[in-house]
């Protein structure tokens, strides 16, 4: 850091520490072992460039200027202050002065309150201007705030007044309006018991404001445009004399000008300003609104106001077409009500709902349920209509974590609360415009859903909606992320490549939804953009791990890694590795330090690939820090091997067997580490399908006692047939059994056929394949829920939603006549296995599910003709009941029960 920065970074300390006199040249040239003469340099320099704030005591204090304003939510005017006192007091938040009072004055409103100040200082009296804008959007409001503009810049006199009349309190009386305006003459008309000089005489030297202008009687509108070109008018009852008056003069209507006033007045009126409604004016001010009001009324009751969420986003949705005059009034009924009920010792009040003015008491939208029974103050409404837009606040705490951050989970933890705060406040700020923006929620689910098989990560609707309003809100605040991009670039690329460095696998998703954005949204996103989407993807936690197996990529240099795994990942299409970039200098033992540090941040996984740029294997498998998991380390990682290895991965292939194909194309040597306790299993394989399989498990695991270390898992018939144990899932589980309709015959591994637990065959072979696992008082509940759970009956029930006694009636008929047919007697245990076996199967084809294959289907077609016809023959009537077709397929199935016999 240069010099410069050091001495501006101990000033802004001093002024972080709540305003320490340590901002001083003494103080800094000591801590930076630096010369006085020489801080003093920099210390002006500094000031003179506007960046400090100088005290002129002894010693000479400074202060960071911009960590000022914000710490005070201030502008300060003055760079330079006698003593601490005069420069307190310029810390004070300024009382707001005319148009600074009105909400929207930067905003919606930025124009219409040019126009205003240009128009009422407009040498010598200003010009009449005309206020149009529909009831309630706060004209009035307008025209006094014109005024206080003119007092505070001396455009008129202190002692000058601003007076109003309403022109339509005069409907049945035109008459009078005239004679208050121009002033009348005692005995003018009945009543008239004094001479009055008039409202534009008593407002000479200052304003009058005419409201409801439209409600000027046309003779009064020729009177006034006379008065307007050449400042001389008639009191009434005095048509001699002329008198004169100079005023600033605003007009305001509801209607259209040109439908409701005469032409040659609407001449003299040279500026017309429209005012919009409270719809027109955005969420931000409506909620700044909300907030102003409340906290007016809070001080008028002298009690801490809370509001439901209900309420407030009640005030937030309804569109009041009196516009801000009805919001104010149905806060402030709401409060009386409110009050009328509540304890009066108490100093805080709630506004729910039922205080809401009849009229509105009917939601017109749905509250979020995370939000629905919060109550929130005034004080936190603030939070969302901070001055500083909620997006950059979020930003901007991000990296203040990224600063103070002392590991990744403390930082993880800050960074989602900011993220969950600033979520929290856009989804109640921007529900209304989220909900219509369809089309960019229709975009952000499309890019999901495609990168969502690709990367093996789920997401929920709420996602999509959360990720589309930060786009949303991004891109409505463009310009001032900018301005703070351009401030914070380097801190931002900081937080970006530790986010990189870190989560990997969100940044890559992150980069690749941004660069999908980018192309269908015509809009470019920034590094903080896809920080925050890497932080969401996190904090969401939606990316798992389908097939347990990561691999990870570790070289040396600035980028070999990453882009190695990227380009791996790309040609695979799917993401498989993971990347560790390490700098040159680093040495072996700092390297494991780094990978245990991150794969203890990998929440489950069974294998480890680990590709590396080293040469010597076993200095990092002795120092890996891993339980539970296999982990093979392959050294001279290139992207060809990633890719080879990759595939292995997604294949599944066991592990062995991707290293041993590697290595004959490669200089690679390979060292795997076996993980010392595989879990075991019970394997569910029917080739009466998966659907079979699945619910087979489900009365398995009913019948097995609670909390045993065994799991039971479901296992394609066809894949086992044909992989046999060549499969990474032997490898990483040691199947004790597989239970299932039809013998796989897969050496060295136990079958059990669902009919001889329905037959009570194996139940002692059970207790020897169990009793290293369940004790002898578990062993006896297993059995009897064996006995109980596998009735033919309950499997029936189970296994099929046809009805079952029906199903079963037609299928043992249908078997009887197969027996004739073949002239063969099947075993008791072989017909109940057909029984539960067809069952299933007709339920497949009557609800379509997929068929499955059957091995070599041609050649069964070919050889068994007769039996196919015995088949055909017997089912005849079940096919002809059910409306289904047994396919050839499934008659290999049936073949294999019968020679099985
Ligand atoms: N931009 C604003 N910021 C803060 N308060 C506002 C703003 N605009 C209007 N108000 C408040 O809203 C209320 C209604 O405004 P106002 O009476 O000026 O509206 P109007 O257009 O003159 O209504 P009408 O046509 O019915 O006379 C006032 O209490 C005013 O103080």
């Amino acid at each position: 850091m240069v010099m410069l920065e050091k001495v501006r970074q101990q000033v802004l300390m001093a002024t972080t520490r709540e305003l320490a006199e340590t901002g001083n040249a003494v103080a800094i040239s000591e801590a930076l072992h630096l010369s006085r003469n020489m801080v003093s340099q920099y210390l002006n320099q500094l000031w003179n460039e506007g960046k400090l704030v100088k005290i002129n005591t002894r010693p000479v204090l400074f202060y960071d200027v911009q960590t000022l304003e914000k710490l005070f939510s201030i502008h300060l005017k003055e760079k330079e202050f006698t003593s601490k006192k005069e420069f307190v007091k310029a810390l004070q938040p300024q009382e707001a002065k005319d148009f600074e009072k009105l909400i929207g004055a930067q905003e919606s409103l930025a124009n219409v309150v040019n126009q205003c100040k240009a128009t009422i200082s407009y040498p010598p009296n200003g010009l009449p201007l005309l206020l149009y804008g529909p009831t309630g959007t706060g004209k009035s409001f307008m025209a006094q705030l014109m005024y206080e503009y003119a007092l505070n810049h001396q455009l008129i006199e202190a002692d000058k007044k601003f007076l109003i009349v309403n022109c339509s309190e005069y409907a049945n009386n035109p008459e009078l309006l005239t004679a208050n305006l121009f002033g009348h003459k005692k005995g003018a008309f009945t009543g008239a018991d004094k001479d009055n000089p008039g409202l534009i005489k008593l407002a000479e030297g200052g304003v009058l404001f005419l409201d409801e202008v439209h409600c000027l009687p046309p003779e009064c509108q020729e009177k006034l445009f006379l008065f307007m070109d050449k400042g001389i008018y008639h009191m009434v009852g005095d048509n001699e004399k002329w008198y004169q008056s100079s005023l600033r003069l605003i007009f305001a209507t509801t209607e259209k000008p040109e439908e409701v006033l005469l032409k040659t007045l609407l001449r003299r009126i040279p500026m017309i300003i429209t005012i919009p409604s409270l719809e027109e004016r955005g969420t931000h001010e409506r909620l700044q609104l909300i907030h102003s009001i409340f906290a007016a009324e809070e001080t008028r009751i002298h009690k801490s106001i809370y509001l439901s969420t209900l309420v407030y986003q009640t005030l937030l949705s309804t569109t009041f077409n009196a516009n801000i005059g009805e919001l104010k009034n149905a806060i402030q009924a709401s409060c009386v009500n409110a009050l009328f009920h509540a304890d009066p010792n108490k100093d805080r009040l709630e506004i729910r709902a039922y205080n809401l003015p009849e009229t509105l008491k009917e939601p017109k939208m749905n509250v979020p349920s995370m939000t629905e029974q919060k109550l929130i103050s005034v004080h936190e409404l603030a939070k969302f209509v901070s001055h500083e837009r909620a997006i950059l606040k979020c930003n901007e705490e991000l990296l203040k974590a990224y600063d103070a951050r002392e590991n990744s989970d403390l930082f993880l933890k800050t960074a989602c609360q900011s993220i969950d705060e600033y979520q929290e406040t856009i989804v109640f700020q921007k529900k209304k415009t989220i909900r219509k923006n369809e089309y960019l929620q229709g975009i952000v689910s499309n890019i999901f859903d495609m990168l969502s098989s690709r990367y093996g990560f789920k997401f929920v609707n709420n996602d999509v909606i959360a990720i589309a309003s930060y786009i949303d809100d991004y891109s409505r605040n463009l310009l001032e992320m900018n301005n703070w991009l351009e401030q914070e670039k380097k801190h931002v690329k900081q937080l970006l490549s530790y986010i990189k460095s870190e989560w990997h696998r969100e940044y890559a998703i992150a980069q690749e939804i941004v660069e999908n954005l980018t192309v269908n949204l015509d809009m470019e996103f920034d590094a903080m953009f896809t920080s925050v989407l890497a932080l969401n993807l996190k904090k969401l936690n939606r990316i798992t791990d389908l097939n347990k197996r990561i691999g990870i990529i570790i070289a040396h240099g600035f980028s070999t890694a990453s882009s190695m795994a990227d380009a791996a990942n790309k040609l695979l299409g799917r993401y498989v590795f993971d990347a560790m970039d390490m700098p040159l200098q680093l040495s072996s033992t700092q390297i494991i330090e780094q990978l245990n540090r991150y794969l203890a941040k990998i929440p489950q996984y069974e294998e480890l690939f680990l590709l590396v740029d080293m040469g010597s294997l076993e200095e990092i498998y002795k120092g890996l820090e891993v339980s539970n998991a296999s982990i093979g380390i392959m050294n001279n990682v290139t992207t060809r091997l990633a890719l080879e290895i990759g595939q292995g991965i997604i294949s599944n292939t066991p592990m062995k067997e991707i290293f041993e194909t590697a290595i004959d194309y490669s200089s690679a040597n390979y060292h795997i580490v076996e993980h010392k306790n595989r879990e075991k299993v019970i394997l569910c394989s029917c080739a009466s399908g998966m659907g079979t399989a699945e619910k087979l498990k489900k009365i398995l695991v009913d019948s097995l006692p609670c909390d045993l270390p065994i799991h039971v898992y479901t296992y394609d018939y066809n894949t086992l047939l044909e992989k046999q144990l060549h499969d990474a899932f032997f490898e990483n589980y040691e199947v004790i059994c597989i239970v299932g309709t039809l013998n796989p015959n897969i050496p060295d591994i136990r079958f059990i056929p669902i009919e001889d637990l329905i037959i009570n065959d194996t139940l002692d072979e059970l207790h020897d394949y169990f009793k290293d696992y369940i004790s002898d008082s578990e062993m006896k509940t297993f059995q009897q829920n064996i006995l109980k759970n596998f009735s033919l009956s309950n499997i029936m029930n189970n296994l099929t939603i046809l009805n079952p006694s029906k199903l079963l009636e037609h299928v043992a008929d249908a078997i009887d006549k197969l027996q004739n047919d073949l002239q063969v007697r099947l075993t008791n245990n072989t017909c109940v296995g057909l029984y539960v076996h067809v069952c299933c199967l007709i339920e497949r084809l009557v609800t379509r599910k997929s068929i499955e294959t059957y091995t070599n289907v041609e050649d069964f077609a070919e050889k068994e003709i007769a039996f196919i016809k015995s088949v055909k023959k017997a089912f005849s009537v079940v096919e002809n009941y059910y409306s289904v077709e047994i396919p050839v397929e499934e008659i290999g199935y049936i073949f294999d029960y019968v020679k099985n016999n």
